[in-house]
């Protein structure tokens, strides 16, 4: 069994125990279901901010506890003051000590968009996501069908929710390209054997077709690569560890950006 195997038979646990704890009508009471949300594309291409989607991770699977020491407040209010143009929050309590909690708590500080970074399987964690106060969810075609991918998609746009497909292949690429998503994330770690390598966003860059926005997703720890991704066509960049691994994070983006922009 992969860790990504132990990851969704422990997820549909998750969403089957927490479907039996809030009913659909209380999620859709909640204060933030009605809400606008922020359009992703808006702030990826605003020339103020930096195309950084700067995510909030305490643990991970590869590489175990990576900062447990700081406050979503203090954090993600710094992210998004050095200019991220997003926010990604994980929600995963099993393999990366995220919580539900962490994300209201970053829209309630916030006023960019939020990635709700998850492992998305059911409806339930959609219209959850919404709730939540997300603004973007996140499906990974390593472990949705085509027709999953199409039904979750579009019963996000349906709530105003941006979607980011993750792939890391050409084969789960060119499988899962539906009209409703907004965006297509390269993921340069193999979420299989954990290795990584930049070189699998600049392979598939040329195979995503121009509609949607390219991003590139993990590994990213210096200015140069952004530099060259961005050649590339991307406009994303998701980076986690590089700026978690820190005392301060947020004072880590902040000189990464004076970097990027030197
Ligand atoms: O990060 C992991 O170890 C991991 C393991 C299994 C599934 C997903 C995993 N990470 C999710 C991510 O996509 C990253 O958190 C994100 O792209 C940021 O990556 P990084 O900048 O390398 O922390």
């Amino acid at each position: 069994m992969t860790i990504l195997d132990k990851i969704v038979a422990n997820k549909k646990r998750e969403v089957a125990a927490a479907k039996a704890k809030v009913s659909y009508t209380q999620l859709e009471e909640s204060e933030y279901f009605h809400r606008e949300t922020y359009s992703f594309k808006e702030f990826l291409l605003d020339e103020n901010r930096t195309g950084i989607i700067a995510e909030f991770k305490r643990k991970s699977p590869s590489k175990g506890i990576i900062n447990d020491q700081v406050t979503v407040k203090e954090v993600t209010t710094a992210y998004a003051d050095a200019g991220a143009s997003a926010l990604s929050v994980l929600t995963d309590r099993n393999f990366f000590m995220g919580r539900k909690a962490d994300l209201i708590r970053a829209r309630q500080l916030n006023t960019i968009p939020v990635l709700r970074k998850d492992f998305m399987i059911d409806e339930y964690q959609v219209i959850e996501a919404k709730a939540l106060g997300a603004d973007i969810i996140l499906l990974i075609a390593a472990i949705l069908t085509p027709d999953e991918i199409k039904k979750l998609a579009s019963l996000a746009k349906s709530l105003g929710l941006n979607v980011l497909l993750e792939v890391h292949n050409l084969e789960e690429l060119q499988r899962s390209i539906d009209p409703n998503l907004d965006a297509i994330g390269v993921n340069n770690r193999n979420l299989a054997d954990f290795t990584v390598s930049v070189q699998t966003s600049f392979d598939l860059a040329e195979h995503i077709p121009d509609e949607f926005l390219k991003i590139s997703e993990s590994a990213i720890s210096n200015t140069n690569v952004i530099k060259e991704l961005k050649k590339a066509g991307f406009s994303g960049f998701l980076i986690g560890e590089n700026f978690m691994r820190q005392e301060d994070p947020g004072a880590a983006m902040r000189e990464f950006v004076k970097d990027l922009r030197g």
